[in-house]
C-alpha cells in the first residue's frame, strides 16, 4: 500500500481534479483506491464523484469501525472515505480512535484530498499520514504556488518525514525548459509532469466528469498515465505509526 498527497498549502491549483483522474485511471487498471475526502470546504470530491455521504468519519469513529464510514463509488475500484470535519479535529480524538486508520487496508493506493488552508496546517497533517507527496504548482499563478509549494516541502521533508517524490506544473500553456529546469533546482525534486490549461479539463468539473474515464482529451489522458507509472514504480510502504505521526505533526504545527 501507498499514501499519496498531491499536496501544496495553496488553494485552487487543480489537486482534486489531479486526485480524481489519476485514481480514475488506477481504478481502471484494476487496482484498489482510497480517496480519503478532507477538503470538507468546497466537498469538490464528492461533487465529481457524485455523492452524497449519509454519515461522515467524525460521526461514528468511537462506535463503530471506520469501514461503517467507506463509501463505494460508481468508479471501478475507487472508495472514498468523507472525513466530515477537518483532520485538526481528529488530532484531538483518543489515540484508541485514531489506530482505527490502520483497519484500512485493502487498498493498493490511499490519496488524501486535502483543502490549503490559510495556514497550510491542514496540507501538513496530510502529509503526516502519507508515505508520498507530490506538490501541484498552478502555472497561472506561479510565485504564491512556488511559496506554497517551498513551505509544503519544507515541513513535509525536514519535520514530518513524508517523502516529496516530484512536483507537477498544471494549467500551463507552454512552460520554457529553463523555467523547468529553475523550479527543479529551487524544489530539489523533479517535475513528473505538466497538464495543460484547457477548456475539458475546466468543463470536466462542471459536469461532474472523471475526464480520464471518457477519453474525450487524449493528450490529458496520456499524462495521467504517465503519473500512474511514476506512482507504481514507488515503493510499497509499511503501516503508519499513528502515535508517533501525531507526536510529529503537534511539534511540526506547533498546534
Ligand atoms: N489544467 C486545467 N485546466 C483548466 N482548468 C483547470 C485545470 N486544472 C484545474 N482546473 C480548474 O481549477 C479549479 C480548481 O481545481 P481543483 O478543485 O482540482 O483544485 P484544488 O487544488 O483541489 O482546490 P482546493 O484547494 O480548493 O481544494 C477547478 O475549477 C478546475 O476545473
Amino acid at each position: 500500500m501507498k499514501v499519496v498527497t498531491f499536496a501544496i498549502a495553496k488553494g485552487g491549483t487543480g489537486k482534486t481534479i489531479i486526485t480524481a483522474n489519476v485514481s480514475a485511471a488506477l481504478g481502471k487498471k484494476g487496482k484498489r483506491v482510497l480517496i480519503i475526502d478532507n477538503d470538507i470546504g468546497s466537498r469538490s470530491l464528492s461533487y465529481l464523484f457524485n455523492i452524497s455521504p449519509e454519515r461522515y468519519l467524525i460521526d461514528i469513529i468511537n462506535k463503530k469501525s471506520i469501514k461503517d464510514a467507506i463509501i463505494k463509488t460508481d468508479v471501478e475500484n475507487i472508495d472514498i472515505l468523507p472525513m466530515g470535519k477537518n483532520l485538526m479535529d481528529y488530532l484531538k480524538l483518543d489515540i484508541e480512535d485514531l489506530n482505527k486508520f490502520n483497519e484500512i487496508k485493502d487498498y493498493d493506493y490511499i490519496f488524501i484530498d486535502s483543502p490549503a488552508t490559510s495556514t497550510g496546517v491542514e496540507t501538513y497533517i496530510s502529509l503526516g499520514f502519507s508515505n508520498y507527496f507530490i506538490p501541484v504548482i498552478d502555472y497561472t499563478s506561479l510565485a504564491p504556488s512556488l511559496q506554497g509549494a517551498i513551505n509544503t516541502l519544507v515541513i513535509g521533508k525536514n519535520y514530518l518525514e513524508s517523502e516529496p517524490v516530484g512536483f507537477i506544473i498544471n494549467k500551463a500553456e507552454e512552460v520554457p525548459e529553463s523555467v523547468k529546469k529553475d523550479l527543479e533546482k529551487i524544489l530539489g525534486v523533479k517535475c513528473i509532469a505538466i497538464i495543460n490549461k484547457n477548456s475539458f479539463i475546466e468543463d470536466s468539473y462542471e459536469k461532474k466528469k472523471i475526464l480520464y474515464l471518457t477519453g474525450e482529451d487524449e493528450r490529458f489522458n496520456k499524462i495521467i498515465d504517465n503519473i500512474v507509472n511514476f506512482l507504481e514504480e514507488l515503493e510499497d510502504k509499511s503501516e503508519i505509526n499513528i502515535p508517533s505521526v501525531i507526536a510529529k505533526i503537534k511539534k511540526a504545527t506547533l498546534f
